[in-house]
């Protein structure tokens, strides 16, 4: 059986979708999660949770009040702690995220921070004593942690932080203090109710001078009682969008004393005597900002693939209006506007997890080298993660968004689960970085790239820069994707030349540096966005070029003919700098064969990352495709559904009515 999905009883429908699949789910599964071992892991640790019951919903997240979500996520965070060893090798971090996944979904939770942020600030931040006293008890999950750096006042802005960690060589102390209201950390991630300990970044002083943003390792709460230490007021600041089952919290300092070992000194110290030593490199205490925004294709690729998977499947079931065939209403599928909406959303979240892979890779392989004292790779990988994280959450967004639309009226239902899922996704437009401040990080290191250009400096070009130094040459659009590269490497440089140009002639004009940049700020987030656009297309072509299964590999070439031929489209306005409209028009026309190329593989493409009902939770989405009986069982569980008359009637209704009939 080529998709391995099919099951006696599901809906025909989607049967007749997983038939015509040309390619083996498993073999794609094995190509989207890196490898066959970690597929088959994924699907053994699926399979292992579904035998510990206590590890089920004990309902529906839609019906659950932020409280309960809460309380049933810490539930299962206590069963999952009788269960680590047996159902993953604690180790290794994809395993133990898939495991979130499944068990815990998307909406947040007490270990939400601790394992993304607190853990690998230990990791690159702690030095040796440090990480012997504290990740080992974080790693058994002894403490919950959580990482303190936003503030009321100020998230973008690192250097104006207003929380002190001001040094006393007298006591050997710190003292952590916030000195106004927007000094109050703001924002982070399981800060509120359930972590005890936090990294806190502050802003260190030694002798009246500011040394700027540090990491300190901070305990927040009794680890007996639970209760706040004195000095410290800590709270949760409310509902949000989404992701309502983490708890993320306002921190305050009042006068709050913390030994001189507990500022994290792999990279900078504070001596005994208040000596300072600075980092080897001015932004290596930003890493676990770099971690995660490493992290973010991939993960932002699953949310919009949670989307995908219930919207292609749902139009695959959904029947409406007439094609030819005037006695059966067709699937919305096979609707040109439909898949116009889905399919190169399908290709962009391939893309993003190709990205995602290497990125991931980066970080890695950065973090062994600045360990070995090597800090050359930092800003690369800054500049690539900061567009990355930009477009991804950006388009997925729109991908979210699109495949809620696609499902109709039900897609507005909470049954879809997919307001949920935009509502988590979206949250990456702004942390890490908002995604503006993130494209102008990227936008100074293509500038400066353009400037060692100008300068006849090619040869230090940094990887992936090369394109800005070459001529623009004839395209020919015959030539495969890699014409399509061609096309985006033009349009990528012109534009960053373009910036580049701007924001000089604007300070040769007189503006000084910091006026002339913000002038030429949304050209140069355009130059960033298509720069990193171009990067997205590369990756996924050379991905895809490497595969050697032939089946495998002709799919993912027409998913890679979607995604060519939809961005070139996206940007026309950049690209008819470069190609003729003739030309553009004849982009258009493969773009609509393509999306009927790819019809067939559409169910099967989704299918192959393997989500499981448990970790969708959407009941449109479900793998059986019994959506309306799925539905209706769904709404009569609705707790407004459990008595016939409900209490504000009898209370305000009913009354009202008979008043007015007197
Ligand atoms: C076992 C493991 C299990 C894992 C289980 C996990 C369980 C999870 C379950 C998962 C499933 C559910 C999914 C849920 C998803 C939801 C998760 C939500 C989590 C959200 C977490 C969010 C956390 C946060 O948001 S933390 C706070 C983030 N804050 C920011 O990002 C602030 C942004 N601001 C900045 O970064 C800086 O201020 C910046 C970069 C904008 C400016 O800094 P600056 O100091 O002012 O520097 P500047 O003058 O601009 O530049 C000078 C110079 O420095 C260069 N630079 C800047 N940064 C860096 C860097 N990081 N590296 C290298 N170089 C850098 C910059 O480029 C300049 O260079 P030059 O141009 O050469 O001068
Ligand atoms: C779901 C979620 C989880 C979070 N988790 C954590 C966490 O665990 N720990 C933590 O410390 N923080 C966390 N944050 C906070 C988050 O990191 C910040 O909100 C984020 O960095 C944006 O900063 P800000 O809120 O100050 O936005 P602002 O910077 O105030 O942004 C407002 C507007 O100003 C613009 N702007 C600001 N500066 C510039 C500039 N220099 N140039 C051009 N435009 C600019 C922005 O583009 C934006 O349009 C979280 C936030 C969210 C939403």
């Amino acid at each position: 059986m080529l998709n391995k999905s099919i099951m006696d009883g599901d809906n025909p429908d989607l049967t007749e979708e997983r038939m015509k699949g040309a390619f083996d789910t498993d073999k794609m599964a094995a190509v989207i999660y890196g490898s066959e071992k970690f597929a088959i892991r994924r699907r053994e640790i699926t399979e292992s949770i579904s035998r510990i019951p206590q590890l089920a919903d004990s309902k529906p997240f839609s019906f659950m009040t932020r409280e309960e979500k809460i309380s049933e996520s810490c539930r299962k965070l206590s069963v999952l702690s009788e269960h680590w060893n047996q159902l993953i090798d604690t180790n290794n971090e994809e395993e133990a995220l898939h495991l979130y996944r499944e068990v815990l979904g998307l909406e947040g939770h007490a270990f939400s921070l601790h394992e993304t942020m607190f853990i690998p600030s230990l990791v690159a931040q702690a030095n040796d004593e440090q990480q012997e006293k504290w990740l080992g008890r974080a790693k058994r999950r002894e403490i919950i942690g959580c990482y303190a750096q936003t503030e009321m006042g100020h998230g973008t802005n690192l250097r104006a932080l207003e929380t002190t960690a001001t040094y006393y060589p007298s006591t050997q102390e710190f003292i952590l203090h916030t000195p106004t209201e927007t000094a109050l950390k703001w924002w982070p991630g399981a800060l509120g109710k359930s972590s005890n300990y936090a990294v806190v970044v502050a802003d260190l002083v030694i002798r009246d001078t500011h040394y700027g943003a540090h990491p300190f390792m901070v305990q927040l709460r009794d680890e007996k009682t639970h209760n706040p230490l004195p000095g410290i007021t800590v709270g949760d600041i409310g509902p949000k969008m989404a992701f309502n089952g983490a708890d993320n919290g306002f921190l305050g300092f009042n006068q709050y004393k913390l030994p001189r070992d507990h500022m994290l000194m792999r990279h900078s110290r504070v001596e005994e005597n208040g000596t300072y030593t600075k980092p080897p490199h001015a932004k290596i205490g930003y890493s676990s900002m770099v971690k995660v925004r490493s992290r973010m294709a991939m993960d932002q690729g699953l949310f919009m693939v949670s989307a995908l998977v219930i919207a292609v499947r749902y139009s695959a079931v959904r029947r409406q209006g007439f094609l030819d065939d005037k006695s059966r209403e067709v699937k919305v599928l096979d609707y040109q506007t439909q898949q116009h909406r889905l399919f190169p959303s399908i290709a962009r979240a391939y893309a993003f997890i190709f990205c995602g892979f290497e990125t991931i890779q980066l970080y890695d392989q950065l973090l062994i080298d600045v360990k070995n004292g090597d800090t050359s790779g930092m800003s690369d990988l800054h500049a690539l993660t900061s567009g990355l994280k930009s477009v991804v959450t950006h388009q997925t967004g729109e991908g979210i968004e699109q495949a809620r639309m696609a499902c109709g009226g039900h897609g507005y239902s909470m049954a879809s689960y997919i307001s949920e899922i935009y509502g988590v996704a979206i949250g990456g437009c702004t942390y890490e970085g908002e995604n503006m401040v993130m494209l102008l990080q990227l936008a100074r290191y293509l500038v400066k790239s353009v400037e060692l250009v100008k300068t006849g400096k090619s040869k230090e070009l940094g990887p992936m820069m090369n394109y800005l130094a070459e001529p623009d040459t004839q395209i020919d659009l015959t030539s495969g994707p890699e014409a399509y590269v061609k096309v985006f490497q033009h349009a990528a440089r012109r534009q960053v030349w373009k910036a580049t140009d701007k924001f000089h002639q604007l300070m040769e004009s007189g503006q000084s540096r910091d006026i002339a940049w913000n002038n030429s700020a949304v050209e140069l987030t355009r130059a960033s966005r298509l720069h990193t656009r171009l990067y997205i297309m590369e990756t996924f072509i050379r991905r895809v070029s490497s595969i050697s299964d032939v089946s495998i590999k002709k799919v993912l070439i027409d998913l890679v003919n979607v995604h060519v031929n939809y961005e070139v489209l996206d940007i026309g306005t950049y690209a008819l700098e470069h190609v003729s409209s003739t030309q553009l028009d004849s982009i258009r026309s493969q773009l609509y064969s393509s999306l009927d190329t790819l019809r067939p593989n559409a169910v099967s493409l989704i299918d192959s990352f393997q989500i499981s009902d448990m970790q969708l939770r959407s009941v449109l989405g479900r793998r059986d495709g019994h959506v309306y009986t799925n539905l209706f069982e769904w709404a009569k569980a609705s707790p407004l559904n459990q008595t016939h008359v409900l209490p504000s009637v009898n209370q305000y209704l009913k009354p009202m009515m008979d008043k007015a009939k007197l």
